[in-house]
């Protein structure tokens, strides 16, 4: 069996303790190196005891070994890494959200070199619901009022989620809409009524919420609700690493998770 050899960064993170737990019930997958920051004081700890399982003989360090490398970390962090999967010829998966324009350049940089498969949510289900967003969008057009809700843990750093702005961008382009114009994030004060060309954001965070996002399409005398929940950390862990089997053999180039689940025709 041949086994995709994998770098996980950011170990000690909450997406980082999910991939190692998911890696270790993969067949096909081998743990390469599991990256912690420079003077991290579980330097040296065993991979598999830190993430709660059996110890699976990989210690937390500082270096990257491994064909493929899963970045779960954060944005500046994430564009330093692109440039070095491209300097030593290694895919790269990014999970990381909150990107600025030049952050997601180092990623279309890298492309130039080595796979890289970036997407805001690995879940199938989120992956599933860009599609349906899309036709509700489509089939309801101007007809209804557009809201994307979302819900997260009190830890997380941007708003609103990668997977939001997905959400917003798919029913955006759906409806011929420039989401930069159309976008409206939060409300306050006397804001007039609705302009119905725009697309509203609603942000949550509070306690240990792992990830919700729902579609709102609401129309004169009905509504329609598109909603996801993730149960656990999971449902990303897999994803991931179903896209570093997926990218093992690819050539250079931007890819997202529509590309690894085949949805994107
Ligand atoms: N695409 C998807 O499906 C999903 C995406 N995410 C995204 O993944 C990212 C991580 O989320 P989560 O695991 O909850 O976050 P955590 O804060 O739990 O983990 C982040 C990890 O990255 C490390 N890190 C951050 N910055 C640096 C840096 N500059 N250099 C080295 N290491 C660094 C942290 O190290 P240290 O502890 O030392 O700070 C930590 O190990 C977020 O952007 C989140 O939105 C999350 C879930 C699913
Ligand atoms: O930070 C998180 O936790 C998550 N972030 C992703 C996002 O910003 O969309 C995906 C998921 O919902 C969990």
């Amino acid at each position: 069996m041949t086994m995709t050899r994998i770098a996980i960064l950011g170990a000690n993170g909450r997406m980082g303790r999910a991939l190692i737990r998911a890696l270790a019930a993969d067949p096909k997958a081998e743990l390469a190196s599991a990256q912690v920051r420079p003077g991290n004081s579980l330097i040296g700890v065993d991979a598999g005891s830190l993430a709660g399982i059996d110890a699976l003989g990989v210690n937390l360090g500082t270096d990257i070994r491994g064909d493929v490398v899963i970045d779960f970390t954060s944005p500046q962090n994430t564009a330093l890494m692109a440039a070095d999967c491209a300097k030593h010829g290694r895919a790269l998966i990014v999970g990381t959200t909150g990107l600025d324009g030049a952050q997601k350049a180092a990623l279309t940089d890298a492309a130039n070199k080595v796979p890289v498969v970036f997407a805001p949510n690995m879940s199938v289900g989120v992956n599933l619901l860009l599609g349906l967003v899309e036709l509700a969008s489509k089939v309801l057009g101007d007809t209804v009022d557009i809201e994307v809700l979302e819900a997260h843990h009190r830890h997380k750093k941007d708003a609103p989620s990668g997977t939001a702005l997905a959400l917003g961008e798919a029913a955006a382009k759906a409806l011929g809409r420039d989401l930069k114009d159309c976008a409206v994030y939060g409300r306050e004060g006397i804001t007039g009524e609705r302009d119905r060309q725009t697309i509203g954001f609603a942000t949550v965070r509070a306690g240990d919420i792992i990830g919700e996002h729902t579609v709102l399409f609401a129309g004169d005398g009905e509504r329609i609700e598109l909603t996801h929940k993730a149960h656990n950390r999971d449902t990303f862990a897999t994803g991931a690493l179903r896209a570093a089997h997926w990218v093992v053999g690819k050539g250079p180039g931007l890819y997202d998770m529509k590309d690894v689940l085949g949805l994107n025709g």
